[in-house]
């Protein structure tokens, strides 16, 4: 269930007053999601996404908000966050900080094939570029410095062959971080979490991108790996289907073009995407939150990533 906080139909037809979206037509709870309470509310103007943020503060959504609305403005297809009278983006319901976005058309694609991965690696070349004058920095609050707290705090719950894995990974990725080719890699605003249930399609063709609120200013290589890992690999073994890769890489760089820090660099940015997954589950599976009643992703899934990628050193950019 995804309505972690209830909305009265009276209490949204009060938050309407605050908007220029016409009046409430219906209200209707959202169940998939596991952050958020999110309701599509239709009114006369249209069909919007309302959600209330159960974590998140309004200065730190503010980030998140104002991306979206820049990308959306420059013809990305993303949630639009809707303005209210007095100008700002974010409002307050039942005490939650709380947003109105466009809703996209669509659906989540679980087993995509070339033809989704290629709109995919497409849209968010189309993304990177477009989100690269937008003036807000936040580093990817899931990144480097995040892995070098976390990493520590898990070490004593691992086994000793899988600690040695997270010790010798977290070596080898602070090193690469430290080279001169990974200081010139081009960065800026990235999804960091493009998992296949935050794009949406309708039919085979591509609805937009969903789920804004891990991202954050990182290596634009970073955010490739993180979308490719998941996009092409099978869940049960980890191994990458080629003609997914090639169709996703291929779609991002029709483009942009990968330089020649990013050819350098990918294997360590594939292995980096495996490793921040495996530490965040990890995390999540050891140390729940006190109101997370929903079980966890299933850490292994990124182990077995992060093995084949360390395993296999081969993988190109186009
Ligand atoms: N702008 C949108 N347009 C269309 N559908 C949307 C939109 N935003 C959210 N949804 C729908 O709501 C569902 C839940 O949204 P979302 O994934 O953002 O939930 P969450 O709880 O915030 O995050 P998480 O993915 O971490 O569970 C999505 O799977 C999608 O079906
Ligand atoms: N995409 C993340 C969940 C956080 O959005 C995962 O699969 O671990």
């Amino acid at each position: 269930m995804a309505v972690f906080t209830p909305v009265s139909e009276a209490q949204a037809k009060e938050l309407l007053t605050h908007y220029t979206l016409g009046d409430l037509v219906s209200l209707r709870g959202i169940a998939s999601g596991i952050e958020n309470t999110n309701y599509f509310v239709t009114t006369t103007t249209g069909v919007y996404v309302l959600t209330l943020f159960e974590r998140l503060t309004h200065e730190q959504l503010s980030f998140y908000i104002e991306l979206m609305h820049h990308l959306a403005a420059r013809g990305v297809a993303v949630p639009d966050p809707q303005s209210r009278t007095d100008g700002t983006r974010i409002g307050t319901v039942n005490g939650k900080p709380s947003s109105i976005v466009t809703c996209l058309r669509g659906a989540s694609v679980m087993a995509p094939g070339p033809v989704h991965c290629a709109q995919v690696g497409e849209a968010l070349a189309r993304m990177h570029l477009a989100g690269a004058d937008f003036p807000v920095v936040q580093p990817n609050l899931r990144g480097l410095p995040w892995w070098q707290e976390t990493a520590p705090t898990l070490l004593p719950l691992l086994d000793a062959e899988l600690a040695a894995l997270l010790t010798d990974e977290m070596e080898v990725q602070t090193r690469v971080a430290a080279m001169p080719e990974a200081r010139s890699l081009p960065t800026g605003p990235s999804h960091c979490d493009l998992f296949r249930d935050n794009v949406l399609f309708d039919g085979d063709t591509l609805g937009g991108f969903i789920d804004f609120y891990f991202a954050g200013c990182d290596t634009w290589l970073f955010d490739v790996a993180v979308t490719l890992n998941d996009w092409t690999s099978d869940p049960a073994t980890g191994e990458i289907d080629m003609a997914r890769y090639d169709a996703l890489l291929q779609g991002y760089r029709r483009v942009r073009a990968f330089t020649d820090a990013e050819h350098a660099l990918w294997p360590y940015a594939l292995r980096a995407a495996a490793l921040r997954f495996w530490i965040s589950r990890l995390y999540d599976f050891h140390m729940p939150r006190p109101a997370q009643t929903l079980t966890p992703h299933d850490p292994r899934v990124f182990e077995r990533i992060l093995r084949l990628r360390r395993a296999a050193d081969s993988f190109l950019l186009p």
